[in-house]
């Protein structure tokens, strides 16, 4: 067998040789049909995305009114609010201590995955189960978790992503088995000895056959580690739009370990900017839920969870709170407007980003809830949806102004730069940015050059006219004195990156696998000593 190398890390707690050597059996088990997967992400692209159609191969699963998923299990029957956040130390301790019903530690959309936050992230959410997570701040605040924690959900990295630290006879294994992998291994029975079990969010899927994989490799994984088959409980993001045909089929693989849908809203408009370079739409601020085909898409994701007994949850707004007093109550009122569309339209509950949003969705859920714990009785009969509904995207903005083509060249660059220097979340302007909503400005910005999109002072958007902003942005940032060395290197970097990857003939898929690729898998990699060759 290939020998296995590892990276050098302190962290050799989360590291130990069992570890390892139980990523490594999942990826060895796994890792070929992973790659297949992929492989036929790539053929799948070439159909044309206005062809895309419910399966034929697979009518029976959803005309089938006989199969539910499994009944939620006790911890997750009510889900009214719930926050996401990377696993940083203080952060997890902030996400427990704030009231929601759930916390969804994020390897994913607001993790960068660097060794350190990969393996730290694992650690942080270890030591909560065993009650010693602890942080002191710089300033001398001192952090400690209460006594009333919401359930956790992990959300490991999606299936594109390689974890190059952990390889086995030079290849990477996936970062997806990688997370979900050491999670399992340290936290799963501590997680069923404290009542609860070891839940799961999975990203970015793109089809049914994902789910199946990932479905196996729960039915390994418990088996390797002695866990009741169906202990483990995940829900799918439907955040793209091949996955939002094959809602019914996802839920049916995963029935004996499913916990329901979210909405991924902001992947889900990145994925329909990717997969319909030829529709122009307008900026992100001007396609809002209530778009057809994201209307159209949120009703098929509640009418099907419900059908099959399965919760849906709804999506982000992305807006975080201001320390200016009028600023954050326009922020709450925008909360509160998204998440009262969300319950009315059946949705169990819904995603906060910040613990000073998690009161406001609360109060929207309880007060349409009341003492029920979710609303899966709605079966939302009244609902339906066409393939034509979904793909109902239009071109809007024949126009683009020179404030949003700045403000996507603004948010992808100070982004990506973030990203680069390790952070995975960070607000701008008021807002959320993450990976998914990055990705949004950055394939906008391809969108705008490829199709030469006027602009309203009368030039189209050009590759020549974009990389001046960025060089401006840079330079408005160097004079001021915003960058030291290290943030100057990264966003040096990011320039480089957007630079190559807004000039590319199709559109490139992610930013997130050549950024990882090229700046952050340095390193020696040494043998591991305990893990079989
Ligand atoms: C599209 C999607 O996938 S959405 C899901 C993925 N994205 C996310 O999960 C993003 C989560 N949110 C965040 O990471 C953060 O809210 C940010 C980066 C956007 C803003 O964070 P900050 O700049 O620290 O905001 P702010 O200064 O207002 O924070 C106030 C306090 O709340 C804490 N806080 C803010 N957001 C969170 C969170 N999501 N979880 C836990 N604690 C949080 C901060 O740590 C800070 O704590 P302190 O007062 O003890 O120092
Ligand atoms: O992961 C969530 C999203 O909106 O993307
Ligand atoms: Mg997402």
């Amino acid at each position: 067998m290939e020998p296995v190398t590892v990276a050098p890390t302190e962290y050799t707690d989360i590291l130990t040789p069992e570890a390892i050597e139980f990523v490594v059996a999942l990826d060895r088990e796994f890792g070929a049909r992973r790659v297949q997967l992929l492989d036929r992400r790539r053929r799948r692209r070439a159909t044309r995305t206005t062809e895309l159609d419910f399966l034929s191969s697979t009518k029976q699963i959803r005309i089938d009114d006989t199969w539910t998923v499994a009944p939620p299990a006790e911890d997750l029957m009510d889900r009214r609010v719930e926050i996401t956040g990377p696993p940083e130390r203080k952060m997890t301790i902030n996400a427990l201590n704030s009231g929601a019903k759930v916390w969804m530690a994020d390897f994913e959309d607001a993790t960068a995955p660097t060794w350190e936050n990969v393996l730290s992230g694992q650690r942080n959410l270890r030591d909560a189960l065993d009650g010693t997570l602890d942080f002191t701040a710089p300033d001398g605040r001192e952090y400690k978790i209460g006594t009333d924690l919401p359930t956790i959900m992990v959300r490991p990295r999606g299936w594109h992503l390689p974890e190059c630290h952990v390889r086995i006879g030079g290849r990477a294994v996936s970062a997806s088995l990688f997370d979900f992998g050491l999670y399992l291994f340290h936290c799963g029975r501590k997680q069923i000895e404290r009542g609860s079990g070891p839940y799961f969010y999975l990203p970015k899927l793109e089809s049914h056959l994902e789910a199946r994989l990932w479905n196996d490799v729960f039915v390994f994984a418990q088996q390797r580690l002695g866990i009741p088959r169906g202990t483990i409980r995940a829900t799918v993001l439907i955040e793209t739009i091949t996955a939002a045909f094959e809602m019914d089929e996802i839920l049916y693989e995963l029935r004996e370990h499913s916990a329901g849908l979210n909405a991924g809203r902001w992947d889900y408009l990145f994925s329909m900017i990717k997969n319909r370079p030829d529709v122009v739409l307008p900026e992100r601020s001007q396609v809002t839920m209530t778009a057809p085909f994201m209307r159209a898409y949120t009703e098929l994701l509640v009418k099907t969870c419900h059908r099959r007994g399965a919760h849906a949850i709804g999506g982000m707004a992305a807006v975080v709170p201001s320390r200016d007093p009028v600023a954050a109550k326009r922020a709450l009122n925008q909360v509160r407007q998204d998440k009262r569309r969300e319950v009315g339209d059946g949705f169990d509950g819904s995603w906060v980003a910040h613990p000073g949003l998690v009161e406001t969705c609360r109060e929207v859920f309880d007060q349409w809830l009341g003492f029920e714990p979710h609303q899966i009785v709605r079966k939302r009969e009244d609902v339906r949806v066409t393939a034509k509904e979904l793909l109902d995207v239009k071109a809007t903005a024949v126009t683009v102004s020179e404030v949003a083509l700045r403000t996507n060249v603004s948010v992808a660059l100070r982004y990506v730069a973030a990203w680069l220097g390790g952070r995975g979340a960070v607000a701008l302007g008021g807002l959320m940015e993450d990976a998914a909503t990055a990705e949004i400005c950055r394939t906008q910005l391809w969108q705008w050059i490829s199709t030469g999109t006027p602009t309203d002072y009368g030039v189209p958007v050009t590759a020549g006219l974009v990389t001046r902003m960025l060089r401006e942005e840079l330079d408005v940032l160097a004079e001021t004195g915003a960058l030291d060395e290290d943030s100057a290197r990264c966003f040096g970097q990011a320039r480089t990156l957007l630079t190559v990857l807004l000039t590319e003939r199709t559109c490139p898929e992610f930013f997130t696998l050549p950024a990882y690729l090229r700046h952050m898998t340095g390193g020696n990699l040494q043998p591991a000593a305990a893990v079989p060759a």
